[in-house]
């Protein structure tokens, strides 16, 4: 199988304090899902993944190619999208303009980029606010700004930190079908604290404590492993804490 992201014995920190060790995940087209408890490890995993920070140690591939020199890197951003959890955004660009920027930034050729952004735009359901200022925007709108602005281009994979913050529930149900259909022709990967999202939305789950992943699989395989006094309000949720109490088990 071609996998679009490989990683192999990731070491991640900051400081003296290390954050991820030993951490291995792959993904071909589809959605994976990370979900686990404040502090994690989410936001650190895929701010490498993106290439914001190189690994301590470990090796990352994107399409096959391990990234090693500033070259790999450069050539790698051009097909990977990215979410923060805050994104910064001049405020006085329209949503066209601000989508159409970072297409520039990641290179989408100059015929292309209009095309790009406008169909970005409808992808999320705001190209009838296209011309609406940034700072105009109401905080589910920013979102679906910042998801667009992570899709546009021929991205192949997309990393997504905590989408759904601030979508109401039709917005939800309209993210899971939008991350469906991207995830068709890319590999998704979005962190978040809502269980069922994932379990909506992706085909496989990470769930990460402490920088290590405790599970990985399905959410049916997720499902299986409940223990019957696990907490939550849901199966699912009964599931994930679960195997967060377990020690380190992968499907
Ligand atoms: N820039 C930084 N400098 C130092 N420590 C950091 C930095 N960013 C994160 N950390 C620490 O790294 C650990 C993992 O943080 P991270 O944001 O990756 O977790 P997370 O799983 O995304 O959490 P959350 O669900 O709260 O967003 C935390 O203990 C956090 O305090």
């Amino acid at each position: 199988m071609d996998f679009i992201f490989e990683v192999e014995g990731l070491a991640q920190g900051y400081g003296s304090r290390r954050i991820i060790s030993g951490l291995s995940m792959r993904a071909a087209r589809g959605a994976v899902g990370l979900l686990g408890p404040n502090g994690a490890g989410k936001t650190t995993l895929l701010r490498t993944l993106a290439t914001v920070t190189p690994p301590r140690q470990g090796k990352i591939r994107i399409f096959g190619q391990e990234l090693r020199t500033d070259a790999d890197v450069r050539e790698a951003r051009r097909s990977i999208g990215y979410l923060p959890q805050d994104f910064g955004c001049h405020p006085g660009f329209s949503v066209y303009e601000f989508v159409r920027y970072c297409a520039w930034l990641r290179m989408v050729p100059e015929r292309t980029a209009g095309k790009a952004a406008l169909r970005a735009l409808d992808q999320v359901g705001l190209a009838a606010m296209r011309s609406r200022k940034m700072k105009e925007l109401s905080g589910g709108m920013l979102r679906r700004a910042g998801i667009a602005q992570a899709i546009v281009g021929e991205v192949k994979l997309v990393l997504l930190d905590e989408p759904t913050v601030g979508l109401d529930p039709e917005q939800r149900l309209e993210f899971r079908d939008l991350i469906r259909e991207i995830s068709g022709e890319a590999a998704v990967v979005l962190s978040t604290h809502l269980v069922e999202d994932v379990a909506a939305a992706c085909g496989t789950l990470y769930v990460i404590r402490d920088g290590a992943v405790v599970f990985s699989g399905t959410p049916q395989q997720l499902t299986d492993r409940a223990a019957p006094d696990g907490r939550g309000d849901t199966p699912l949720e009964r599931d994930y804490t679960t195997a967060l109490r377990s020690s380190a088990v992968t499907a």
